[in-house]
């Protein structure tokens, strides 16, 4: 079977710093697949360099046979990846709708029905600046946007980073209806239950590198935990 996304060999970092160094993964549709490992290993440059914010300088990413690798954020996001960051997740100055609606010519607020429902803060404050949200709120408003889009792969990088049980267990809901329906997910993680609950797979990197990757088990988390040091 073709994997939706295919990444080989790929390497990048910052200037004259490499920081992700050969990593191969593959993410099947209607797959969950985690990356976990300690804090600065390189797990958001490994997404963003799949996601194309950064320019990969070895290697290849491939979405549905087609090869991304030469195309900046925005062409990667038309031919369907979506990508909710870690950091500098919503425009500050502009208004909770048009954070969500910026980027749809029609400016529709159905496409949220489902996730409005979910997180209701968000559809309570639209007229609100984002820029007032808490970090956990802003973590959820990204999340939605993400998820609202219409691509067959989401990458979301520490979708639960001060955000409270209850709403990362809203959004482990989320992502399993959404796998179901055949949507892939690459997930950047170091909320132990998250991955327990949704990962189908799950990639250990370590100094820029895959060092251990594993699918689902009943020792998942205990297994993980060891290897983290936690
Ligand atoms: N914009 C940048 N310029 C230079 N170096 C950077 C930049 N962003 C990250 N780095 C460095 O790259 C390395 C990997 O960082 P990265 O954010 O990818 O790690 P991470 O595994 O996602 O960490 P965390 O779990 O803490 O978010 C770190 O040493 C970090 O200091």
């Amino acid at each position: 079977m073709t994997s939706l996304l295919r990444v080989d060999g790929l390497a990048g970092g910052y200037g004259d710093v490499t920081v992700v160094r050969d990593v191969s993964l593959r993410v099947d549709g209607g797959q969950a697949v985690f990356l976990a490992g300690r804090n600065g290993v390189g797990k958001s440059t490994l997404v963003k360099l799949i996601a194309g914010q950064l320019a990969a300088t070895g290697g290849t990413t491939t979405l549905d046979g087609r090869d991304m690798t030469a195309l900046p954020q925005h062409g990667r996001r038309l031919h369907g990846i979506g990508y909710a960051p870690q950091e500098g997740v919503v425009f500050d100055d502009l208004s909770i709708l048009d954070n969500l609606t910026l980027h749809y010519p029609d400016r529709d607020l159905n496409r949220y029905g489902d996730l409005f429902r979910l997180f209701p803060r968000i559809e309570e404050r639209l007229q609100q600046m984002a820029g007032t949200l808490s970090g956990g709120e802003k973590k959820i408003l990204s999340f939605c946007r993400a998820l609202a889009e219409d691509t067959p792969l989401v990458i979301l990088d520490e979708p639960s980073e001060g955000v409270q049980p209850e709403n990362i267990d809203r959004m482990a809901r989320v992502i399993l209806d959404q796998k179901a329906r055949g949507r892939a997910f690459l997930v950047v993680e170091q909320n132990l239950t998250l991955v327990e609950d949704a990962a189908d797979h799950v990639y250990l990197l370590d100094h820029g590198e895959c060092v251990f990757e594993t699918g689902r088990s009943n020792d998942l988390r205990e297994d993980l935990s060891k290897r983290l040091q936690i």
